[in-house]
């Protein structure tokens, strides 16, 4: 028999669900980044980030292990480790059991509802400082398997919320706001993404469109505002790099990704200093005495 999901998490220390209102805001490219800036916040941070966006997965892809496989062991299914050592910066997808990424993943609600338990009873997640879930956008039938699932694991779960400014994206998110409050998931505070510019010359952010609307809502619902990520061509570049590189290392099965390289990219870009800020904030959110429901904040 599987082990049960409480005894497969029974070491991981944090589950972080990020969550957005409306497709298309950032929430996995913002999940990538979270992952990254946690896994280097400490020399021995544990990290891994599960893609539960079964429509949608983009995970290996921006991550750079685009047609990688997951191994079965005695013990279940192995992690897709992205990192020098192979051991602190995991990664599990349904993308990675497609057996071309072309393929469309069309299931009803009950498959999907199993491909999630199964991702959380038969990977081996082994001991984690964190576990940043990417979900689909909206609150659907995923999320309400994914918290039905880690109800044993309850006092461990939190979510990050992200939006763009924008007030459509605003009213979406005020939905998926609505939706932990009545699931009792904490909020450790929204994430306005796509808000500025970051000029590619001169690294200068500049504010084309509006910004500033997930802060003011966070004044307005009582929620932490964890910060404003521009739009930044860098990052772009780099989740498009990855994208190439999988793609020509997947006709080279022998050529290892080198996702590695990537990651410290990543730390060349102005996203990833705003994301270490981010991140602390998150880390400080998650000590014991910060952590209340946000009924309670
Ligand atoms: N700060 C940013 N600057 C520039 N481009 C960005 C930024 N954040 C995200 N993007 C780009 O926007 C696109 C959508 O991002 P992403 O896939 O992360 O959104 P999503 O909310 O997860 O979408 P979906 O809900 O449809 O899965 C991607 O091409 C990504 O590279």
């Amino acid at each position: 028999m599987n082990p049960s999901i409480s005894n497969r998490l029974q070491n991981v220390k944090h589950i972080i669900i990020v969550l957005s209102g409306k497709g298309g805001v950032g929430k996995s490219s913002i999940s990538v980044q979270l992952a990254w800036s946690l896994y280097s916040s400490s020399p021995t941070a544990r990290v891994a980030i599960l893609d539960v966006d079964l429509t949608g997965p983009s995970i290996p892809r921006m991550m750079g292990v685009d047609g990688h496989a997951v191994h079965q062991s005695t013990d279940g299914w192995v992690p897709v480790f992205v990192d020098r050592e192979k051991s602190r910066l995991g990664c599990m997808s349904v993308g990675f059991l497609l057996k071309r990424k072309e393929d469309s993943v069309v299931w009803r609600g009950p498959k999907k509802n199993a491909m999630i338990r199964q991702f959380l009873s038969d990977v081996r997640w082994g001991e984690l400082d964190y576990l940043v879930i990417d979900t689909p956008p909206g609150t659907s039938d995923e999320h309400l398997s994914l918290l039905e699932h880690l109800a044993p694991v309850h006092e461990r779960l939190s979510s990050v919320l992200v939006t763009t400014p924008q007030v459509v994206a605003l009213t979406d998110m005020a939905k998926c706001l609505s939706f932990t409050r009545t699931v009792n998931l904490p909020v450790l505070g929204l994430i306005e993404n796509m808000s500025g510019y970051v000029c590619p010359c001169c690294g200068e952010i500049s504010n084309i469109f509006s910004t500033g609307g997930g802060e003011e809502m966070c004044k307005r619902d009582n929620l932490t505002f964890l910060g404003a990520l521009p739009i930044d061509t860098q990052l772009v570049e780099l989740l498009d790099a990855s994208a190439e590189q999988a793609t020509s290392d997947t006709s080279q099965p022998d050529k290892p990704i080198d996702s590695v390289s990537l990651y410290q990219r990543y730390h060349a870009t102005t996203s990833s200093k705003i994301m270490q800020d981010i991140t602390q904030k998150i880390i400080q959110a998650l000590q014991p005495s910060s952590l209340t429901s946000n009924h309670e904040i």
